[in-house]
């Protein structure tokens, strides 16, 4: 049985098949708010799928768009994932949130994945249009997280406020920067390391040496700078992990 495993987050869609217990590689494309182009030409590469599940944050107008898409090519009609389905599939997964249908399904999926594959005390950052941070237990208690806009806006509100040139659109990471462009840039990662780094302080009344999940869109430009935090056990970059957590609703 051939499965295709689809999240729609506020910048990219991505997806990846599972046939025989297997995730084949993440691939994205930037959808704008409407259906990307090349979503047309990589999908009619794609051997025909038995079954289709999509986890969406994004406007309902992509939704509709990539349902479409879907019974076009292969009259399908994907299943999509609620929160309910994970607390039902998944009992000791337990948010803190008052209300559990606020919470994102890509968190709600980032947290099941997390459970199943990472045991131990968490933190997971997504690192997409908005960045979240997430604390999970051994026992499978979310003690809930906090949201901050991802690098890309934290960056456009700057540009789009001030009269910085955009020119000035460099990537750095220094701590102590000498130019404007390098301080902006390594000023938003460092914005997102000095969270991670207090909550795994918080952590550590849980767990000496908390596991660090990153992933996301900017979860590559953030690993080194996440490398510093001396207070996190280990920081592994996990590009699937939402999907991962779809898997585990198969
Ligand atoms: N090709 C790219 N070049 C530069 N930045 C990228 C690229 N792809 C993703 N990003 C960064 O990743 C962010 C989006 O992450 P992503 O996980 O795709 O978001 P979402 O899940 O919200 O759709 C963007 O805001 C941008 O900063
Ligand atoms: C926080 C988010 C906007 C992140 O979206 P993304 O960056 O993945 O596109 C999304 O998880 C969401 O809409 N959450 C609902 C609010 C919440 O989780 O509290
Ligand atoms: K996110």
């Amino acid at each position: 049985m051939m499965r295709l495993i689809i999240d729609i987050g506020n910048t990219t869609i991505k997806w990846a098949a599972h046939r025989d217990g297997e995730l084949t590689p993440m691939n994205s494309a930037r959808h704008f708010g409407a259906l990307p182009l090349d979503i047309y030409a990589a999908w009619e590469q794609l051997p025909r799928p038995d079954h289709i599940m999509i986890a969406s944050v994004a406007a309902e107008t992509v939704l509709i768009a990539i349902d479409n898409l879907c019974y076009t090519y292969w009259q399908l009609v994907p299943e999509r994932i609620s929160a309910a389905r994970v607390m039902q599939a998944a009992p000791a997964l337990k948010t803190a949130y008052t209300d559990p249908h606020q919470l994102g399904i890509d968190r709600w999926l980032v947290l099941l994945a997390a459970q199943r594959h990472y045991p131990g005390t968490v933190l997971i950052i997504d690192a997409g249009t908005a960045m979240t941070f997430d604390g999970l237990l051994a026992n499978g208690q979310h003690l809930g997280g906090l949201i901050l806009p991802g690098i890309e806006l934290m960056r456009q509100s700057l540009f789009h406020n001030t009269q910085l040139p955009p020119e000035l659109r460099v990537d750095s990471s220094i701590n102590w920067a000498t130019d404007t462009g390098s301080a902006i840039a390594s000023g938003c990662l460092h914005a997102a390391m000095a969270i991670a780094a207090q909550l795994c302080q918080q952590l550590q009344q849980y767990d000496a040496a908390p596991q660090l999940l990153l992933t996301g869109g900017d979860a590559e430009r953030l690993l080194p700078v996440f490398n510093q935090l001396n207070n996190a056990g280990q920081v592994r970059h996990v590009p699937a992990l939402v999907l991962e957590g779809l898997v585990e609703l198969i």
